[in-house]
């Protein structure tokens, strides 16, 4: 998929450049008011923007050859903030509504699937204003993909639900991500989400692309303001090797080594699982470390090294081809001498199953 936009504003101009994967979900992210549902509506053709947008090889809009397809014409769906149901028809006729308007020849995604997958089964006889707020954006998403879209469009869909209810419908996100071959792009300006979900990422700025690229390799890149203080996180995607009953240890294998954690669940021996393991809970040693209590030591390489804020050092470092991050105070940097080449070994403190 790619998008050449351009649309000016009075105290606004959006100037972006997007190549994005034509599959898994895409993460539209930066502070408030960089620009992300403006691009996201450009792409849609809610706002008039000018330029170049392809999906899929199909052609949504080409400035240069005046061409420019009504949204109804672009084989989009899109779920907003608020699930915008029809309050007056159920959750089956919210979703049939959106059936009915695909020709049988473009119809990909099979209604029995979808229910299943976002679990609603059983909520297809009520209305919208009995559905918890979780339900109504399951019921939302479902309605948008009933149309076999060729691109998702999702503009911050769990930010009205409280934590309890975004728990609730993130599982169903990944579910639908590893069923459905729908590209995704989901507006968030919330890091946590990004990191379980994307699996590529756009980072905006100011209305224009600051970068792109996979989610892992621009999490831990320190040229980024994603790396810096306190919520800096790496990503990295791991298959679970095996699982201890009586431990409640789990081993996950992943490009660099095998970490272990305790996981109240036992995970899907085979499965592909992503990890996260925030800067803050990675520490370094010179040697590696003996009679420690902390589980996973790896060896590893110093990458780069960055003041972070104000006492505190940001390392990135490398083990295998997976790229973690280390906070640690500045006066551990200074002590370790540390620099770009340097073997040592990394501790890892806490690892947390994303999905
Ligand atoms: N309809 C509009 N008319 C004029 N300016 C607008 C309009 N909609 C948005 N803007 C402005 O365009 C800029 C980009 O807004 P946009 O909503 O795309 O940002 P955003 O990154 O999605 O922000 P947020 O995370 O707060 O939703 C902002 O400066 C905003 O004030």
């Amino acid at each position: 998929m790619s998008a050449r936009l351009q649309l000016q504003r009075a105290d606004f101009v959006l100037d972006v450049d997007l190549q994005l994967p034509g599959q898994g979900i895409t993460a539209l992210f930066g502070p408030s008011g960089c620009g992300k549902t403006t691009c996201l509506r450009s792409i849609a053709g809610l706002e008039r923007a000018q330029g170049q947008v392809t999906v899929n090889g199909h052609v949504w809009q080409d400035d240069a050859s005046r061409c420019w397809l009504p949204t109804h014409r672009r084989g989009l769906g899109y779920v907003f903030q608020e699930a915008s149901l029809f309050p007056h028809l159920s959750v089956h006729d919210n979703i049939h509504y959106g059936l009915r308007r695909t020709p049988v020849a473009r119809q990909r995604v099979a209604l029995e699937q979808l229910l299943e997958l976002l679990g609603i089964a059983q909520l297809l006889g009520r209305k919208p204003a009995t559905l918890s707020g979780g339900e109504r954006q399951r019921v939302a998403i479902a309605r948008a993909l009933a149309t076999s879209p060729q691109m998702l469009l999702m503009d911050e869909p769990l930010s009205a639900l409280d934590a309890e209810r975004k728990a609730e419908v993130l599982p169903y996100l990944d579910r639908l991500q590893a069923h459905l071959d729908i590209p995704v792009l989901y507006v968030s300006h919330a890091l946590d989400e990004v990191a379980r979900l994307a699996s590529h990422l756009v980072l905006l700025r100011a209305g224009r692309v600051l970068a792109q690229g996979a989610t892992a390799t621009m999490l831990s890149r320190l040229d980024l303001p994603l790396s810096q203080g306190d919520t800096a996180t790496a990503v990295i995607d791991a298959r679970v090797l095996a699982h201890d009953a009586v431990t409640h240890l789990s081993t996950l294998a992943f490009d660099g080594g095998h970490l272990r954690l305790i996981t109240p669940q036992p995970p899907v021996v085979g499965s592909q699982r992503r990890l996260r393991i925030q800067a803050r809970d990675v520490s370094l040693c010179l040697q590696p470390p003996q009679h420690s209590s902390i589980l996973n030591t790896l060896s590893a390489t110093v990458q780069s090294v960055r003041e972070d804020t104000p006492g505190y050092a940001m390392v990135a470092v490398r083990t295998g081809h997976t790229h973690l991050l280390a906070r640690i105070s500045q006066y551990s940097a200074q002590q370790l001498h540390l620099e770009t080449g340097q073997s040592l070994f990394i501790q890892v403190k806490s690892v947390a199953l994303l999905d």
